[in-house]
């Protein structure tokens, strides 16, 4: 297959933002949703600062973090949007509900409650977004106080989880369990998903650019952080 003058303006133009340092890095849009008290600013707040704060300090309508991270040399920002689960705030923060990749449904391990208004967050956040275009996860926090009455919440919560098609963790912002493995998933398949969007709207031609380094790196990058991803898709990077 050869290059066409788009694949080679496409490469251009990347090439010098590069190298000028201005490159617009690629964004994935989280939105952490959620009742209130339940940890959603904690386990951000554990993930970006690595931090835990004891005191509650109630979130006002929305709140934002961006992380940056790498996958073989190409950045990513990933978008943390931290809404307020406080009822008086809902208005405002479902504003902040549309497009994002990744809908995370929080509920606090110790307190049955908060998981069984965690469908209706979901639905409110799916109602903002295209059917079918996010990924959803249900997230127990606080698995420090893990006790009798946390271990029956969980076996709810995986069924909860099973219905709403997510992913099911328990983490604890305090101790910082599980916190880093479970953003590394989020980021790893929101990063594959729009790889392979990239990959459609360039029609594969993204595989042909240049010397072949930049596909190399990035089939790289896919084999050791997605094994998950199908081989039809990784097939796609190594047609030419
Ligand atoms: N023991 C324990 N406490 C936690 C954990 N995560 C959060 N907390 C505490 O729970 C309280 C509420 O945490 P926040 O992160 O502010 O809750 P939130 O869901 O962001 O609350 P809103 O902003 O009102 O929606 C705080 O006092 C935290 O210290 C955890 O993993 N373990």
């Amino acid at each position: 297959m050869e290059l066409t003058s788009q694949d080679l303006d496409y490469l251009d133009r990347n090439l010098e933002s590069a190298s000028h340092g201005s490159l617009i890095y690629p964004e994935i849009v989280f939105v952490v949703v959620g009742d209130l008290y339940v940890g959603k600013t904690s386990l951000i707040n554990r993930f970006c600062k690595d931090n835990f704060d004891r005191d509650y300090k109630a979130t006002i309508g929305v709140d934002f973090e961006i992380e940056r991270f790498e996958i073989s040399g190409i950045p990513y920002n990933l978008q943390i949007w931290d809404t307020a689960g406080q009822e008086k705030f809902k208005c405002i923060a479902s504003a902040y509900y549309r497009g994002a990749e990744v809908i995370i449904t929080v509920f606090d391990l110790a307190d049955i409650q908060t998981l069984d208004h965690t469908k209706q967050w979901l639905e409110d956040a799916l109602r903002e977004n295209e059917p079918d275009s996010s990924f959803i996860f249900l997230v127990g926090t606080k698995k420090d106080l893990s006790d009798a009455v946390c271990e029956r919440t969980e076996l709810d919560a995986i069924r909860f989880a099973n219905e709403m098609q997510a992913e099911y963790w328990s983490v604890s912002a305090k101790t910082g369990e599980n916190v880093k493995e479970f953003f590394s998933r989020v980021a790893a398949l929101a990063f594959e998903q729009s790889m392979i969007k990239e990959l459609e709207k360039t029609d594969g031609h993204m595989v042909q650019i240049g010397t072949g380094n930049l596909i190399s790196k990035l089939s790289f990058a896919f084999c050791v952080y997605f094994p998950c991803l199908q081989s039809e898709e990784l097939e796609k990077f190594f047609k030419c």
